[in-house]
């Protein structure tokens, strides 16, 4: 498989390139992102041939599918990481709370979010491929809260490789800033920002495309990727855990090989959307993926509207801080996938040069072929929160969102996936409030809803409270590229 890109060519970089060039150097001409020249399609028979199937053993099966080029050794030494997930029979359980309502819980990995699934495994790969070219790599991350943790963990003590981690500081859970915070790792640095996460991402993005950043780390014998999901290796493991859902229910016979469900998708920078609608592209019955965010609800009313306008919103902070993004990257691929290079770059353009974009009416109603939209305010979701609880289930507040997209939009009565992208243990103040007590500290949090819930606490949560802070780096915007050459 190749791969080319969303605004098209400059002539500064080949045409087309392979799966190993794209995630050692995910920016793309224009600023674009790379993207697969041609998916593969999943028919029936490779469904049928997977319904008994070990994650890992679906992990490999798509790999072949998308022909990438990574050693079979590596590859299974990536898939190996899932064995330290909760269960390693069955690292992404499907839980059923409603008749016809399932919940996917992507967070059974070390960070308690679903950003294991794909960096624990890319991670590795990523390491890999650069330790076997003897070269260095800086890896940047920005993070709303999970890519954060989640790369540090991939990354930390790994030969070959340097990360720098950007994070709006005041802008996550304390939670997910423990975690990031209290790194001890030699070859990570994390950088507190005075902005938001668009502030943060919009950074990494500058820097991924400035040839005299790029220079200055070349001084240094060290070439740039990042572990965000502009790097299509994240991307690839993301479309996997939609089939792997899809098949559970077939394997409980809760589905028919064929009949089509509805996603349910909490979505801020829209790589785990983009997944499911790669997904539904191969072939995987999805009759459409249901987006829900929290009130920085720009996609929402790019998909009900066609209609992407930053001048009149402002990043608002929720009680799903990892959803707090209004410039959300991948976006742009489901543009270029429908509209091709031409018009998503002058999308694009608009974008950045007016700060919207508005589709045509035709635009919009192919955007709406596969995708649907709602949002939910934090007490909403607190709502949601209390209900299930008293039914036995705790979700954290980015899947409560999920219900009302759940409740309000399918149109025909089908099964649903909702995807928990976080365990509640990285929320605990919110989860706890809205089970009507308020905790003084997050840690007070964590014990009443444990106890009162009878819901374990795992440890690495528990003990980031005791751990040192190693990182207490705060800066602005403008000094993040000396800072981060500080570290190199
Ligand atoms: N919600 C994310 C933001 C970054 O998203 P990514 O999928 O591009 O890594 C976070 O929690 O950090």
């Amino acid at each position: 498989m190749t791969f080319i890109e969303t605004r098209g060519n400059d002539g500064s970089k080949p045409s087309e390139v392979t799966f190993s060039q794209a995630i050692l150097s995910p920016s793309a001409s224009f600023g674009g992102l790379y993207v697969p020249k041609k998916l593969p399609s999943l028919d029936f028979d490779f469904l049928d041939a997977h319904t008994q199937s070990h994650y890992k053993d679906l992990c490999k099966a798509l790999f072949e599918k998308f022909d990438v080029d990574i050693d079979e050794a590596d590859l299974n030494a990536a898939l190996d990481r899932y064995d330290a997930f909760d269960d390693p029979e069955d690292p992404v359980p499907l839980v059923k709370i409603e008749e016809d309502a399932f919940v996917s819980e992507l967070w059974h990995g070390p960070t308690r979010a679903f950003k294991d699934m794909a960096l624990q495994p890319f991670g590795y790969i990523l390491s890999k491929l650069a330790e076997k070219r003897g070269e260095k790599y800086l890896i940047m991350a920005a993070t709303s809260g999970d890519t954060g943790p989640a790369t540090l963990e991939t990354f930390k003590d790994a030969p070959s490789v340097k990360v720098a981690c950007l994070y709006p500081d005041g802008g996550t859970s304390d939670v997910q800033r423990l975690q990031m915070v209290t790194e001890e790792a030699k070859n990570e640095k994390v950088i507190g920002i005075h902005g938001n996460f668009d502030d943060a991402q919009t950074a990494l993005k500058n820097l991924l495309a400035s040839e005299s950043f790029k220079a200055k780390l070349r001084e240094s014998h060290t070439q740039l990727s990042a572990a965000n999901s502009v790097n299509f290796g994240r991307i690839i493991f993301q479309v996997i855990y939609h089939i792997h859902s899809y098949l559970q229910l077939v394997n409980r016979s809760e589905v028919s090989m064929g009949e089509a469900v509805y996603l349910v998708v909490p979505s801020g920078n829209f790589g785990n959307a983009l997944g499911g609608y790669y997904a539904k592209k191969m072939g995987l019955p999805i009759e459409k993926i249901l987006i829900s965010s929290n009130i920085n609800n720009i996609l929402t009313d790019l998909i009900t509207k066609g209609e992407y306008d930053l001048t009149c919103k402002s990043l608002v902070q929720t009680t799903s801080p990892a959803m707090d993004i209004l410039k959300s990257s991948n976006v742009e691929r489901v543009l270029f996938d429908k509209f091709g290079p031409e018009r998503t770059k002058q999308l694009m353009d608009d974008l950045n040069e007016k700060g919207k974009y508005i589709l045509s009416p035709e635009e919009l109603e192919m955007l709406r072929e596969d995708f649907d939209a709602d949002f939910c305010s934090d007490e909403e979701g607190k709502a949601v929160i209390a209900s299930y609880a008293k039914k036995g289930y705790i979700m954290d507040p980015h899947t409560a969102t999920c219900l009302k997209a759940y409740e309000n939009l399918r149109r025909k009565s089908l099964k649903t996936i909702i995807y928990s992208t976080a365990e509640w243990t990285k929320f605990s103040p919110t989860v706890c409030e809205a089970l009507g007590h308020k905790a003084k500290r997050d840690l007070d949090a964590l014990q009443w809803v444990s106890e009162h819930y009878n819901v374990p606490v795992p440890k690495m949560i528990s003990e980031l409270f005791e751990k040192p802070i190693i990182h207490d780096t705060v800066i602005d915007k403008e000094q993040i590229e000396e800072e981060i050459l500080k570290f190199i």
